[in-house]
């Protein structure tokens, strides 16, 4: 059995954080496990309230599973505080890790912040390393590389930088640009550009936390990381067009069954 693990943020509304990830998980055919580092109330106009989770809680739900369970990928969401970002990175350097993609979560779409200012230094410098992919969307990358980042060129200068951090690989997402949605892979010698024409709809809810855990279903059903990126950003150009409304915000993204995304 493929399996995924998903560390992330618990979202009451279903679209991204862990109910996102395993919704993606599920549809790739891969059994998906969680461990919550906080819990939100949130619905498709905002974050509500945060709860983060006690650090013991967080390494516990780790040890559960990397002690008894074959984990074929990892994914990092939201980690909310400094204290969250220490128990997870001090609990996964126990056991052997599969690859990890980290999708350095900051700023919700509704704008609440999700990872407090002292904890971005420490998810830097001490994450990063560990992580085999990282996936930063353009603002999160601008505020690690301190860096305007405007069209290709910048995301391609950013992406140099973040991969002296120290993780292998580098996709800084480009679903803020205006014209297109090109999202540029870097991993330390060559750059692959992903592009997909920007698609007009405004149901965006957990886009980046499913392309995340898409290349994490990928790795564990065995494609390297070039492929992976590819269906991954197939699955969550299909799942954006049937993105739907089902509140006053913006909605969720569509998450196929397996089989009808990659045709
Ligand atoms: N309107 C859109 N049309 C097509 N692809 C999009 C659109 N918005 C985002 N994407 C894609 O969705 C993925 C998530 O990107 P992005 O929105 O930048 O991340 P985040 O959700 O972390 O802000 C990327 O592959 C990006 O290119
Ligand atoms: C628990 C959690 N994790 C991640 C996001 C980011 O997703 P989005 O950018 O779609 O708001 C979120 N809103 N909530």
């Amino acid at each position: 059995m493929k399996t995924a693990l998903t560390i992330a943020g618990s979202d009451s509304s279903g679209g991204a954080g862990i109910q996102g990830d395993l919704k993606t998980f599920a549809a790739h055919g891969v059994y998906g496990m969680s461990v919550i580092t906080a819990i939100t109330a949130q619905n498709t106009v905002r974050v509500s309230h945060i709860q983060g989770l006690d650090p013991l809680t967080i390494e516990k739900q780790i040890d559960a599973i990397f002690s008894d369970i074959q984990v074929g990928s990892v994914k990092i969401g939201m980690l909310y505080n400094k204290r969250i970002v220490h128990a997870v990175l001090n609990t996964l350097k126990k056991y052997t890790m599969p690859p990890i993609v980290l999708d350095p979560v900051m700023v919700s779409t509704t704008g609440r912040i999700l990872l407090k200012g002292d904890a971005i230094t420490m998810m830097v410098e001490e994450l990063f390393p560990i992580c085999h992919m990282i996936t930063p969307n353009i603002l999160e990358a601008e505020l690690i590389t301190k860096m305007p980042i405007k069209n290709i060129d910048d995301m391609k200068k950013a992406c140099i930088r973040l991969h002296k951090q120290g993780p292998k690989n580098v996709l800084v997402k480009g679903g803020h640009l205006k014209d297109t949605a090109t999202d540029i892979y870097y991993n330390g010698y060559d750059f692959i550009s992903y592009e997909h024409e920007r698609i007009p709809n405004t149901n965006t809810h957990g886009t980046g936390c499913a392309l995340s855990s898409a290349i994490a279903a990928n790795w564990s059903i065995g494609y390297p990381s070039h492929v992976a990126i590819q269906r991954a950003k197939s699955y969550i150009s299909k799942a954006i067009q049937g993105g739907f409304s089902i509140g006053s915000g913006d909605g969720p993204i569509k998450h196929f069954p397996k089989g009808v995304y990659n045709e």
